[in-house]
């Protein structure tokens, strides 16, 4: 089975988290559903370099990585994925959608109102445990 490796950005700006949402897909399992931004780690690079890089060409934004946060492995029907996910800042909300389909900055307590890919579960329920008081 195919195995993915990806890096993923919990970008948080004042309290609130950015959560992206994914377009139609093949895969009815990730299509619409909501994710971190990120992509998938390059040949050689490092997975904080992979969310600096995806979060500036997927959504004009720069960011700061403040901290590893998670490593989830997760097996899809049809691939597996591991996925490294980061803590990281940014100094203003703005952004500009390029390939995702809606975005949304909650606090922690809401991001249970989402529709999450699964491999995202284990990240928000991290951050639900860790930052939710
Ligand atoms: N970026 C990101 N991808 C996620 C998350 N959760 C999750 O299951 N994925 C999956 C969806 C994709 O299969 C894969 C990420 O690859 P990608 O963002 O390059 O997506 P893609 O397959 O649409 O891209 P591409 O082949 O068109 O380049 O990981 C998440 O929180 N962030």
């Amino acid at each position: 089975m195919k195995q993915l490796k990806v890096a993923a950005a919990i970008i948080i700006n004042n309290g609130k988290i950015l959560c992206v949402q994914r377009g139609l897909n093949k895969f009815d399992y990730i299509s619409e559903k909501f994710e971190f931004p990120g992509g998938k780690i390059e040949a050689g690079e490092l997975p904080s370099d992979t969310v600096v890089r995806e979060i500036h060409e997927e959504l004009e934004m720069n960011i700061a990585v403040e901290q590893d946060f998670l490593t989830v492995n997760h097996e899809y029907p049809d691939f597996k994925i591991q996925m490294h996910s980061f803590i990281c800042s940014t100094p203003t909300r703005e952004l500009e959608l390029s390939e995702h389909i809606s975005f949304k900055w909650l606090d922690v307590s809401e991001l249970w109102d989402l529709d999450w890919a699964a491999a995202d579960v284990p990240i928000v329920d991290k951050l639900i445990k860790e930052l939710d008081q």
